[in-house]
């Protein structure tokens, strides 16, 4: 089996040297501890890691580290974590240090991945290579089921592909799950029957570990056509639970609220790069990445990677559709589809509730946005015959 690499950037403390600093984090990962130790054996050191180089960058180091994959139980990611990702954090030695990116062997990826990926999802919607709208019903908490549909329905006829729960919203009791799905569901076919399109509505299933897949499938039994599910506060489990699991026929959409705590640090944490890996391989057909102009602060070239970490070619998996969101409007999209390309899905949630006509003049002033790149047409000049799409840059303008 091939090994298991990992990049880290670090800063070793003041009295350690970097290569001491890159081989702490290594011993702590497979077969070593702080001292020397009688416990050891010959047949034990074939399970050492391996520092393959330490460089300097920026204020500290990128070391590369090879873990032999032996030390790796086939398809337990919480285990691949505790090494890759594991106590090296709270290593003395290291004053900081960020796990970048990590590659596992064919052998450590036994996961089916996506069941839909991209081209399942579009085929569902019925689009060809243009990005999706997307929205999440605003307010995040609060409205009744009767109203939410209400919101669903109108930016369904607005032209959203897909609408869905915000990360906080399960089954509270001002809006019970199992009222709010039927409702939505039914207010969603009044649109197909109107319009002819097929929306998609991610339902938020979150909940703890021994009830995730129950709820799911009581999702399905009330016709839900996507779940979602918030992957870090829920864990990675919860997404393969729900993935490999014979009866979930439907996409699965993943928020990642909390990987801030993680990913925001540059210096410290775990970068996006290693979830989004981790969720394609374990079956989320969407995952948030985060935008380039949003309201959340990400680095352009990071983001870049991160999706195409969901879409490059990998042991034959599908691709995980990337979602740029966060703090959109109409105005912003140019510069996203130009930055990020149009296998993305756009999702706006104040960008279209907040139109000064409401949620259908949002969703199709957000349309209209999209066509206008599609088409090749400045979004200012687009908009001088678009009223909706007028509108929405007068109140929130282009950056
Ligand atoms: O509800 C929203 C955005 O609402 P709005 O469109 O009103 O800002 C999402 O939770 C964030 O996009 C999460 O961030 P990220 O996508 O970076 O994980
Ligand atoms: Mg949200």
């Amino acid at each position: 089996m091939s090994d298991v690499t990992a990049i880290y950037y670090f800063r070793p403390r003041a009295d350690t040297s970097p290569e001491q600093a890159a081989q702490a984090i290594c011993e702590e990962e497979t077969t070593g501890t702080w001292t020397d130790i009688s416990t050891t054996t010959e047949y034990v050191r074939r399970l050492d890691g391996a520092v393959e180089s330490v460089e300097p960058k920026g204020q500290g180091y990128l070391t590369k580290i090879t873990y032999p994959a032996e030390i790796f139980e086939p398809g337990n990611v919480p285990q691949y974590l505790s090494v890759v990702a594991g106590n090296l954090f709270g290593l003395g030695r290291v004053e900081a240090v960020r796990l970048l990116d990590v590659e596992f062997p064919r052998e450590l990826v036994t996961f089916s991945g996506p069941k839909f990926g991209i081209d399942g999802v579009r085929r569902l919607v019925g689009s060809q290579n243009r990005p999706h709208v997307g929205t999440i019903i605003k307010p995040k908490v609060g409205l009744n089921p009767t109203d939410t549909a209400e919101v669903a329905y109108q930016a369904a006829i607005g032209g959203v592909d897909l609408i869905k729960d915000d990360e906080t919203l399960t089954d509270q009791q001002f809006c019970p799950l199992f009222e709010r799905l039927p409702a939505v569901m039914a207010r969603l076919d009044q649109a197909k029957t109107e319009t002819g399109r097929n929306v998609l509505y991610a339902v938020n299933v979150t909940t703890r570990a021994d009830k995730i897949l129950e709820r799911a499938e009581h999702a399905l039994e009330l016709g839900a056509n996507m779940l979602m599910v918030d992957v870090i506060s829920a864990g990675f489990s919860a997404v393969q639970a729900l993935a490999e699991d014979p009866s979930i026929k439907v996409p699965i959409h993943v928020h990642r609220t909390m990987h801030a705590a993680m990913t925001r640090n540059p210096e410290h944490g775990i970068a996006m790069r290693t979830f989004a890996k981790l969720v394609r391989m374990l079956g989320g057909d969407q995952l948030h990445t985060g935008s380039v102009s949003g309201k959340m602060s990400h680095d352009a070239e990071e983001l870049l990677g991160d999706n195409r970490a969901l879409t490059d070619q990998c042991y034959g998996l599908k691709s995980t559709f990337p979602v740029s969101s966060g703090g959109l409007h109409p105005g912003k999209v140019q510069t996203e589809l130009r930055v990020l390309g149009t296998d993305l899905i756009l999702q706006a949630g104040g960008g279209i509730h907040g139109h000064p006509d409401g949620t259908a003049a949002g969703a199709r002033a957000m349309r209209q946005a999209v066509d206008a790149f599609m088409e090749g047409i400045p979004t200012v000049e687009y908009a001088k015959d678009h009223y909706e799409l007028d509108r929405a840059l007068k109140k929130w303008g282009t950056s």
